[in-house]
């Protein structure tokens, strides 16, 4: 097939890296220019547990030429899915497949405007991954890919997709119901990647602290009932489970969450999709939401202040 990455972070350096190494037409579309720079000069680095290899995958800056590809996966951030895809509508076709594994809400409608919906598909990714440095990810810990077609029409489509990934190794399984599987994630992404963001810990660290369960259903609780009025269940209970068996390192427990990673490397977070999002559904549906709505401000000033954040002891003492 030929594949299209829009936004090569280090998630789409990972799904592109496989897809590539499994004999796809692979393309990886970015707008930092070093990075891309470095993936054409010298190969992309990837490290995993069996050490660093070099994919000779190749990368272009936006935007994309007009040459239809089969497969478009979105891998920006969720703050500037809608830029990414109009700066990758070159490779959008009248047949291509666009396919979301992004965080949050909102990208399925901001996608809408470059595909109708039986071409589109959506779900959510458990691979954690750190873009180390221009050209280089690490591609730590196991997890699953689930997503499924936006449109029940879409269904062979999505069964095309799964197949191309599962045979590049990265374990997939289709549903038929994506918003099932993204609500969740976002269930899971508004606890784990706020707290180890408010924390600075990896998420194994999150095994120490006696009252997450506590935590993490107040805000749980919430997007429980925001997903309910939105006419998508959330199990809280099966939330709570799955995010603590990420404690485990071999799951994603070494992992920095991607929010952290971006306060770290001074790029806004997705905040807006995430706890920011369901304060403002909750008050759309007449719902209180105080504990994501004290969350997103938390992370807000997080974002505002990293720079200054106290690292040592007698700070400015001399
Ligand atoms: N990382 C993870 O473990 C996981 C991430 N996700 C989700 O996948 C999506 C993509 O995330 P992820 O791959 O982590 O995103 P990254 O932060 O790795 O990359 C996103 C984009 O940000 C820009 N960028 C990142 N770092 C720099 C830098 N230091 N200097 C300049 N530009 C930079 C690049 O594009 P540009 O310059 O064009 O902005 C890049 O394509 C998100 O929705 C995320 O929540 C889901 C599961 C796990
Ligand atoms: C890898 C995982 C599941 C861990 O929080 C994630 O979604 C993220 O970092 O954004």
């Amino acid at each position: 097939m030929k594949i299209v990455i829009a936004g090569s972070g280090a998630m789409g350096c990972r799904y592109g890296a496989a897809l590539f190494e499994s004999g796809h037409e692979v393309t990886l579309l970015d707008g930092w220019a070093e990075h891309v720079a470095a993936i054409n000069e010298r190969g992309l680095r990837v490290t995993d547990e069996s050490g660093t290899r070099v994919v000779p995958v190749p990368a272009m800056l936006f935007p994309a030429p007009g040459v239809p590809a089969d497969l478009v996966i979105v891998f920006a951030k969720a703050t500037g899915t809608a830029a990414v895809a109009a700066a990758a509508a070159g490779a959008i076709g009248p047949a291509t497949l666009l396919l979301t594994l992004q965080n949050g809400l909102g990208n399925i409608e901001a996608l809408r405007a470059h595909a109708p919906d039986e071409r589109l598909l959506a779900g959510v990714s458990m691979y954690g991954t750190e873009l180390v440095g221009p050209g280089h990810i690490t591609a730590l810990g196991s997890g699953e890919t689930v997503f499924g077609p936006v449109s029940p029409s879409g269904a062979a489509a999505a069964g095309l997709a799964g197949a191309a990934l599962n045979a590049a190794g990265i374990p997939t399984r289709v549903t038929a119901d994506a918003m099932e599987v993204i609500w969740a994630k976002v269930a899971f992404n508004c606890v784990m990647n706020t707290v180890c963001s408010i924390g600075s810990i990896p998420v194994s660290a999150l095994a120490r602290y006696d009252d997450f369960d506590a935590l993490a259903l107040s805000v749980l609780g919430e997007i429980a009932a925001v997903a309910d009025a939105e006419g998508v269940a959330v199990d809280t209970a099966a939330a709570l489970r799955v995010m603590k068996a990420q404690f485990d390192p071999s799951a994603s427990g070494s992992h920095l969450a991607s929010m952290l990673q971006d306060l770290m490397n001074g790029r806004p977070t997705e905040i807006a999709q995430l706890n920011g999002a369901i304060a403002e559904r909750a008050a759309r549906h007449g719902i209180e939401a105080p504990a994501n709505a004290l969350i997103a401000r938390l992370i807000r000033l997080l974002e505002a202040t990293w720079s200054q954040r106290v690292t040592s002891l007698h700070h400015g003492a001399q």
